[in-house]
């Protein structure tokens, strides 16, 4: 079975959590508070420039030219998501250039680029699938059931729902499979780990939005 199979049957449970979560749900029905949107774009500014460096860490490991230059075409795609956030959204809602990062969305960061620069390579790599992965998903599900008519968040779903990104998504797959497939049982096992581990990141990401997490002290 290829890596990629393993790896989704290991988190459908949590996928289907993600489905259910009111911050996702609210979000397709246009019934999402407007705050919560607000610190959720917000938090994933920082997020995709942190993303973006880990990207292109990982590039820089990689070892066949082909997986090189994806990744580092992966590292321009998250920081240009980034920048076209600060000119649609954050003109619109005025959120502030500098994003003090909240206790979840630096623990995510943290984790993704501390596996892509401390651990194999393979393993970086499937700490960032669950990134594309989940939200291709997540996005296709969001864009089949939402009414279409004056959407308040047409922009975010349909950032996700386009043939440019499933095309991304599928390289991304098919580059772990690879790497997976060179690797020893006990890497493939962390890889698992990796994946699952970001997953669940993901999962706490849109739970800290909904919940408009502070730091306490
Ligand atoms: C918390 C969080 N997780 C995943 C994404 C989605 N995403 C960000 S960059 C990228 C691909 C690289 O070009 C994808 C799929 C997000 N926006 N926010």
């Amino acid at each position: 079975m290829k890596f990629s199979q393993r790896a989704w049957e290991r988190i459908t449970p949590l996928y289907e959590k993600i489905l259910a979560m009111p911050f996702n749900q609210e979000l397709m029905e246009g019934t999402l508070e407007i705050e919560k949107f607000k610190f959720y774009m917000a938090q994933d500014a920082y997020y995709l420039g942190e993303f973006g460096k880990t990207l292109s860490t990982l590039s820089g490991r990689l070892h066949d030219l082909n997986h090189v230059l994806a990744f580092s075409e992966f590292a321009s795609g998250a920081i240009v998501v980034e920048r076209a956030l600060h000119e649609s959204y954050f003109k619109e809602f005025g959120i502030p250039d500098l994003v003090n990062p909240s206790p979840t969305c630096l623990l995510y960061t943290n984790y993704i680029l501390n596996q892509a620069a401390y651990s194999n390579v393979e393993v970086g790599v499937a700490g960032v699938l669950p990134c594309f992965w989940i939200y291709k998903k997540v996005g296709d599900y969001i864009y089949e059931n939402h009414h279409h008519e004056g959407h308040r968040y047409k922009k975010w779903i349909e950032t996700y729902a386009g043939e440019e990104f499933a095309q991304s998504v599928k390289l991304a797959i098919d580059i772990t499979d690879a790497l997976a497939e060179k690797a020893s049982p006990e890497a493939q096992e962390k890889m698992l780990d990796a994946f699952e581990m970001a997953s669940k990141l993901e999962w706490m990401f849109w739970d800290s939005a909904y919940k408009i997490e502070k730091w306490e002290v």
